[in-house]
């Protein structure tokens, strides 16, 4: 029930805030000292469930230096990367950079970029490469927009978008991947899709990753559902059993929900 597993692997469960274009360099560190507060204040246990944060590019020297001087165990990383290593490149953010900044984790492919941004398969695809050639563990978000939902070819558009952006990945690579669904029609809305339609959709994940690899770099792929998380639904979406973790956005800006949400075991027992 804490951990998942299929027998085999055990999964570390992983709850991770997306703070998204929300904190400035001084509130980030203020909501990041009250998250780890309250988490201490919980004594959770960090090894069991691990904790990251996506905090803006620029409070990531500011988040660099709280966890180094306070010895959090919280992990961060970049919400985006380029492709590049460095260059001509505006405005761009190197995986190098992040890398140094001791980032683990680097979000690829999130909605907003692929909607608002522009970004396709084929740059994703890059992108997931340059993460892995700076040792970052990519956090891949894939999932479908409400007409396709209505339309029922949810599950076959989210894995044509995986096997687009992992093509020619090899195994060993994406064993440590991390693939999150976020269908776009439950992000920030307070719709939030049913816990049945996260463990059906990280079970045909899982599945296809089986297919495109084996099934013991499948079992140990780390599969998250983002979209109107809170802490009075957690529980129910990580009851499934393909369903490794969250990824969350507004109610990770509130230090108390989120850590509600961390500690959504504890909710397993006590609701
Ligand atoms: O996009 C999300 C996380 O990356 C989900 O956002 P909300 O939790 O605000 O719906």
């Amino acid at each position: 029930m804490t951990t998942s597993t299929n027998g085999t692997f055990d999964r570390t469960p992983l709850i991770a805030g997306n703070w998204k274009m929300n904190m400035d360099h001084v509130q980030g560190i203020t909501l990041l000292q009250k998250l780890a507060w309250t988490l201490e204040d919980a004594k959770h246990d960090f090894t069991r469930v691990e904790v990251a944060v996506f905090p803006p590019f620029t409070d990531l020297r500011g988040v660099q230096t709280l966890v180094a001087g306070d010895d959090l165990p919280v992990v961060y990383g970049g919400q985006d990367l380029s492709p590049h290593d460095s260059g001509a490149y505006t405005g761009d953010i190197s995986g190098q950079f992040l890398a140094k900044l001791g980032c683990k984790y680097v979000l690829v492919g999130h909605s907003e970029r692929r909607t608002i941004h522009g970004e396709t398969d084929e740059l994703l695809r890059t992108k997931v490469e340059a993460a892995y050639r700076h040792s970052l563990v990519p956090v891949l978000c894939v999932g479908e927009g409400l007409e396709v939902r209505t339309a029922g070819r949810h599950v076959e558009h989210t894995l044509e978008q995986l096997r687009a952006d992992l093509e020619s990945l090899p195994a060993g690579q994406v064993a440590d991947l991390v693939v999150a669904y976020e269908p776009v029609w439950a992000i920030g809305t307070g719709e939030v899709a049913g816990p049945e339609d996260a463990q059906e959709m990280c079970a045909a994940i899982r599945a296809e990753l089986a297919t495109l690899y084996d099934a013991g770099t499948a079992a140990s792929v780390r599969l998250l559902y983002g979209g109107s998380v809170k802490a009075a639904n957690a529980a129910s979406i990580l009851a499934g059993r393909d369903v490794d973790g969250l990824l969350v956005g507004g109610a990770s800006l509130d230090p108390a929900e989120f850590a509600s949400i961390v500690r959504f075991e504890h909710h397993l027992v006590t609701d």
